[in-house]
Formats: structure tokens, sequence, C-alpha cells
């Protein structure tokens, strides 16, 4: 046992020799005379005091403690991780000569009926399973598809085909293209700060996203939640490219991965760990009217710039659409039927496009997507950035919420196309289209 500072809570790491852990029902030896610098044994008698003494009174007062597991974890700061495994009854204890023949004192513990399934025995961790290097990478098909346009290399890896090939049939491209027939709004004049934005009762930009800032200024920049639409400061601004409200237009900063699956074709993981609101990447292709894209039947890539609806299709976020202030812009005033039509404009990443066009659909997506303004404040042609949803730990599949409208789209012979929904979330609609 370790030393516990409340008597309702203890800890289970497998450091005393005398502890039996058969998850559900425990033999948890008490604290003290433990050898806590050198070979980890007991070297003297423990005393009924303290930790020791709580917990005999937790038998007698039928109090139930809280436990807590230690998991080993090599990549982890403290070599642990912990687990908090609920509610044990202290159903007995005992003092006895322990494994090294000092008095230990012991108590049985015994879980609580009716509460979640424990799965401590399943803890698992998949920081050891990112490469270090590219010598370690399994199934690497090209080290870089961005080649070399992206600060952060991205590896593509094939461990499902035989023989494994790259992705292919597409041009990597980090910024957007425009079509010839759009053309972008002048720039606006900004805000003028100088250096990096502070104040947001007197930055002009911040002051369109209702007096504050969007986003913290922490590991990089996190976007504290999702809007209809944020603004950032842009070209006219007086600020310089570090101020937080500039945190989307920084390009891709973690090591992200594409990688081959067996029934989605390719995906993308990070090998770092994704805090909640981290920004992951922009929508990239090339902007062009939607009423251009005639063969949308056919291509998987095109991405609609329409901002209600990505609010929409977010679970929960719709009805935070009441509360979001959305300042009188170009173009946008949150009308449901304006909404439902088909957007002006669109991105299609299907012949050039960035490692956003291999992100797949989810139904339980750890992205959501955010419509941003900086240069312009035309909301029908917001930039589209993917932000982290949630904590993501490495090497989960990176996914976000398509929203396709079931139904919606049909072939070339009129019939309405169909397609399978692979994500695996237990609450999976069972189709993507
Ligand atoms: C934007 S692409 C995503 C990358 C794609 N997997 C690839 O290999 O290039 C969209 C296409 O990926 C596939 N896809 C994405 N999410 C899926 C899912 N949840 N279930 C099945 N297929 C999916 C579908 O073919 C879809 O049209």
């Amino acid at each position: 046992m370790e030393d516990s500072s409340s008597p309702h809570a203890i800890v289970i790491s497998g450091m005393y020799e005398d502890d039996l852990d058969n998850a559900e029902d425990v033999i948890y030896t008490g604290q003290g005379g433990h050898d806590l610098t050198g070979n980890k044994r007991q070297i003297r008698d423990q005393k009924l005091e303290r930790g020791n003494l709580a917990l005999k009174n937790c038998v007698e007062q039928c109090v139930p403690v809280r436990v807590v597991r230690g998991h080993e974890c090599a990549s982890s700061y403290c070599g642990k991780v912990y687990t908090y495994d609920g509610l044990y009854k202290v159903v007995q204890y005992w003092a006895e000569k322990g494994l090294s023949g000092f008095t230990v004192f012991k108590y049985r513990l015994r879980r609580l009926e009716g509460q979640p399934l424990l799965t401590t025995n399943q803890v698992q961790f998949s920081y050891g399973r990112v490469p270090q290097s590219v010598a370690e990478i399994r199934g690497l098909v090209c080290e870089d598809i961005s080649g070399g346009q992206e600060d952060v290399p991205i590896p593509a890896t094939n461990l499902v085909d035989d023989p494994p090939v790259a992705p292919s049939g597409y041009t990597y491209r980090k910024s957007l293209q425009i079509a010839k027939n759009v053309k972008l709004p002048t720039n606006v004049s900004g805000c003028n700060c100088k250096g990096t934005c502070v104040d947001p009762r007197t930055c002009a930009c911040a002051k369109l996203n209702g007096s504050y800032f969007p986003y913290v200024n922490c590991h990089g920049g996190r976007l504290i939640e999702a809007r209809a639409v944020v603004f950032e400061c842009g070209p006219g601004c007086g600020c310089g490219p570090g101020c937080v409200n500039r945190t989307s237009q920084r390009g891709i900063k973690h090591r992200l991965e594409v990688f081959r699956t067996p029934k989605k074709g390719w995906a993308v993981r990070s090998w770092d760990f994704l805090p909640a609101g981290a920004p992951v990447c922009e929508y990239i292709g090339v902007l062009m009217r939607t009423e251009d894209t005639d063969h949308v039947c056919e291509n998987n890539y095109i991405f609609d710039i329409d901002c209600l609806q990505t609010m929409r299709g977010l679970d929960g976020r719709e009805r935070r659409l009441g509360d979001v202030s959305v300042p009188a812009i170009n173009n946008f005033d949150g009308d449901d039927q304006k909404s439902e039509s088909v957007p002006e404009f669109c991105i299609d990443a299907g012949s050039t496009g960035n490692i956003a066009r291999f992100i797949n659909h989810s139904c339980e997506p750890n992205l959501f997507v955010q419509c941003v303004l900086s240069s312009h404040h035309d909301v029908k042609l917001a930039r589209v950035m993917l932000f982290a949803a949630d904590n993501i730990p490495p090497m989960q599949e990176l996914t976000y919420d398509y929203g396709y409208a079931l139904d919606s789209v049909s072939g070339p012979d009129g019939k309405i196309i169909q397609m399978p929904c692979y994500c695996g979330a237990a609450d999976c609609r069972k189709r993507l289209l």
C-alpha cells in the first residue's frame, strides 16, 4: 500500500509485497515500515495509526473507500498511470506476519455492486506503439506525403495491402488553390494592435468574437469553444504572426500519420497527444463554386462551406447555436432555411489537397469543424479548420462528422447513392450517405 492522504481513498500499485489484487477482491496491506527507496520490502513492523487506523474505522463504520490503481507505464513521467476503479467495502482487517517477517495490517476489500463494469485489467498504453524514428515505422510506404511542404513530415503506412501501396492520385498542397471564377473579397482592415493582441476590449477582431479571444495561449493555442464562426486577425491587422488570435494559421504542428485501414481506405492518426481545442489542420483543396462540381457523386473529397451545417452536424453543438453570438456580417443570418440550400462554395480536395482529405467520418468523432474568417468577412468563403473535440490519445484515428444528409446524393442514373459507414461507434447510424 502507498501512503494515502485521505482515509477514504487508497492507491493499489503493486508496491507492497503482501498485497493480493484480484480486481473485485483485494487483500490490501496497511502503510508504514516499507523500504520506499531501497528494495521496496517490509523492514519494520507497521503500527495501527494514521491510514491503518482510518481503514480499521472504515470496517467498523461501514464506510466504503475509493480505490485507485497504478499501472506501469514507461512513457509516463512518473512510470505509472492511475485509474479510478470505484468504491470498495472494507470487509475485514487483521494483523499478521508478512512475507519479510514483520507485522503488517491486512484489509479485505470487496468492490461494491451496482457500479460500472471494472475494466482495470484492460488498461493498455498506446505510447509504446508510437515510433520514435522513421526506421521504427512499420509498413512505411512514404516518408512524407507533403514532400517537405509541411513543417512536420507526414509519413504514410500500409499494413493492409499486399503489396503495400502509397496514397496516390492527387497532388499534395498546403494552401488553398482558388478556382479561376472565384474572386476572394478584398481584405478587411483588421485591428490596430501591435505585436500580439492582448486586450479583447480594444482589439477590433476580438470584438467581432463578442469581445474575447477565441483561443487560449497554451501549447501553441487552443480553441476555447466551438462557435458558428471564429474571427481571427489577418493580413490587415497590426499584430504579428505570434498573436494568439492567429492560432489556426500556423500550419500542421503535430506528428500526423496517414495509414491504411481494411474497410475505409486511408485514415489519419496523430503520434502526439492532442488536447481538446488543439488545431489539427485546415481542409485544403480547390476553392470553387459548388455548381461547377457536377461530378460530385464520384468525388468523395468535396467539403461544402456551410458554417451552420458544420454546427448542426456535430453532437450537441446545434443546441449551443442559440448561445453563439454572431455579429452582423456578410451573408450570415443564421436562417435555417437558407442553410438548407446548397452552399455556394466548396473545397474540392479530389485532385489536390492536404492531409485533411484523408480524414474519415465517424458518428462519434473526436474532431470538429470550425469555420474561421481572417482576411475577409464573407462567411460563404470561410476557411474550414479541424480542431480536437476531446483530449485525443496518440495513435487514435482522427475523425469528424461529415454531416451528410442521408438520401441526398443521387448517381448519374438518378438513383440515390447509399454508402455504409464503418466508423464502429456504438451509436453509428450505419450509413455515410
Ligand atoms: C474524404 S475521403 C476520406 C479518406 C479516404 N478514406 C481515402 O482513402 O482517401 C471520404 C471517403 O472515405 C471513405 N470513408 C470515410 N469515412 C468512412 C466511414 N466511416 N465508413 C466508410 N467509409 C468511409 C468513404 O469512401 C468516403 O467517401
